[in-house]
């Protein structure tokens, strides 16, 4: 692969930051073992040259990692798949016991959740993982399984979990609008519930508690680009209200054990994020686009498509994550990349990244069916416009996005493919 290059022209060959007397540095390829191929899947009755082959264009992603990857065996005779272990662990940081933390993910099997989880790991933290499976997969941290650092429980965040931490990062709760739609009132229970019982475990073990709130707190917004002294515009009663009134609250209550309990807290407001790992169905635009254009089916926009959004990739988001909890800021702070399309000018990017990558990977040009860009209705109250103002994690975090759209849609294509190669998509 050409070397990559972010936003201010510099290869990217890791990812993480050193701030704060805190260096999450680790490099690129290593992640990308855990992701790219989630199940190195082989064929039993492959003929060998077409195994070595695959090995070799797996290789080309994944550098010298391989042994660190698991991989399905797939019999075609019984339709059946065998699973091996992994030989070894990817390699993580031998940290003194006082650097070691002891570090509590909720939502640590979801989407974002799994890309935190494998930082912190490799990073040499013991991480104990909770989630209750809505809408994560044990599949995304299945990897760590087995490892002394490494726990993993199924519970869900409304009932109460006692547990010794030195750091919460409460992420748990459904972020794509036709699920948290899903169960309006188990979406709030969640953000209320689950962010009062995770308040009160780092009350009583003295934890900094992190919070992934939303850009949607903002709602519909009449500000833009957004800051976060914005107070928003939302409708209390609409069917988004679940989401966005549920984090609103959660920030309330977060404050609230801030200054009426000392307890140590960190805001993060996510803006619109895409990568690996993100459930290929959960309805969000960009695994919505790469997976209709794979499949060669038609791209869904909503509306007439000239609502607006700006698109973060999922690295970018945890250094600014880990960045935030190593910080001493504790007013909020937005997170998310300032590029910002139209839907219908992001659809039409989609189409050509899916093409060129497909190109690229010796499809003939000629078998590849012309997508078409189909609209249907818009949902009820859906944000006209989006774009974060990242002055204060700029200013407090020194950090900004590095990823360019192109480079992390492309990415993203990738692992999609390769899972519609498994047979999973
Ligand atoms: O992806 C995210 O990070 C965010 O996703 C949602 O917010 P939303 O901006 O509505 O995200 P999408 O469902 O991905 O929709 C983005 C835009 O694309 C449109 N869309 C979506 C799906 C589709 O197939 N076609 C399409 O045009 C939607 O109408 C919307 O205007 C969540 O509510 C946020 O909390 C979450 O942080």
């Amino acid at each position: 692969m050409p070397p990559q290059l972010d936003k201010n022209g510099v290869e990217i060959t890791d990812v993480g930051l050193l701030r704060f007397g805190f260096d999450s540095r680790v490099p690129i390829d290593t992640l990308r073992s855990l992701y790219l191929r989630p199940h190195y899947v082989t064929s039993s009755s492959d003929v060998a040259a077409s195994d070595e082959k695959e090995d070799e264009e797996h290789a080309k992603f994944v550098k010298g990692n391989t042994p660190y990857q698991s991989k399905s065996i797939y019999h075609a005779d019984s339709n059946s798949i065998s699973y091996t272990t992994l030989s070894r662990f990817s390699p993580v940081r031998l940290l003194s016991p006082s650097n070691r933390k002891r570090i509590l993910v909720t939502g640590g099997a979801g989407f974002v959740g799994s890309h935190l989880v494998d930082r912190l790991m490799l990073l040499g933290h013991e991480v104990t993982v909770l989630d209750n499976f809505f809408t994560g997969s044990k599949t995304t941290v299945s990897h760590w399984v087995g490892h002394p650092n490494f726990e993993m429980v199924r519970h869900d965040v409304v009932e109460p979990f006692m547990i010794e931490c030195d750091q919460i990062y409460h992420l748990a709760c459904p972020a794509s609008p036709p699920h948290y739609q899903f169960n309006a009132v188990k979406t709030i229970k969640t953000s209320f519930m689950g962010t009062l019982n995770m308040l009160g475990l780092a009350k009583r073990t003295k934890a900094r508690f992190l919070i992934s709130s939303t850009s949607e707190i903002y709602g519909d917004p009449e500000v833009h680009p957004q800051p976060e002294d914005y107070w928003g515009h939302v409708n209390p009663i609409g069917p988004r209200a679940c989401y966005d009134e549920g984090k609103r609250v959660a920030e309330t209550l977060t404050y609230g054990f801030h200054r009426q309990d000392g307890v140590d807290v960190r805001v993060a407001r996510i803006f619109n994020t895409y990568g690996p790992r993100m459930n290929p169905y959960d309805g969000r635009v960009v695994s919505n686009f790469i997976v209709q254009a794979l499949k060669g089916e038609d791209m869904t926009v909503y509306g007439d498509g000239s609502q607006t959004r700006s698109f973060q990739y999922i690295h970018d988001l945890i250094d600014g994550l880990i960045a935030l909890m190593n910080s001493d800021e504790t007013r909020p702070v937005n997170l998310g990349n300032g590029d910002e399309f139209t839907i219908l000018e992001f659809a039409k990017l989609v189409r050509e990244l899916v093409r060129k990558v497909q190109i690229e990977d010796g499809i003939d040009p000629a078998t590849l069916r012309d997508i078409q860009i189909v609209h249907r209705p818009m949902p009820t109250d859906d944000p006209q416009k989006r774009r974060p103002d990242t002055t204060r994690a700029k200013t407090t975090l020194d950090w900004q996005p590095r990823w360019t759209v192109r480079m992390g849609v492309e990415e993203m294509v990738r692992y999609y493919k390769a899972k519609l190669a498994e047979g999973s998509l």
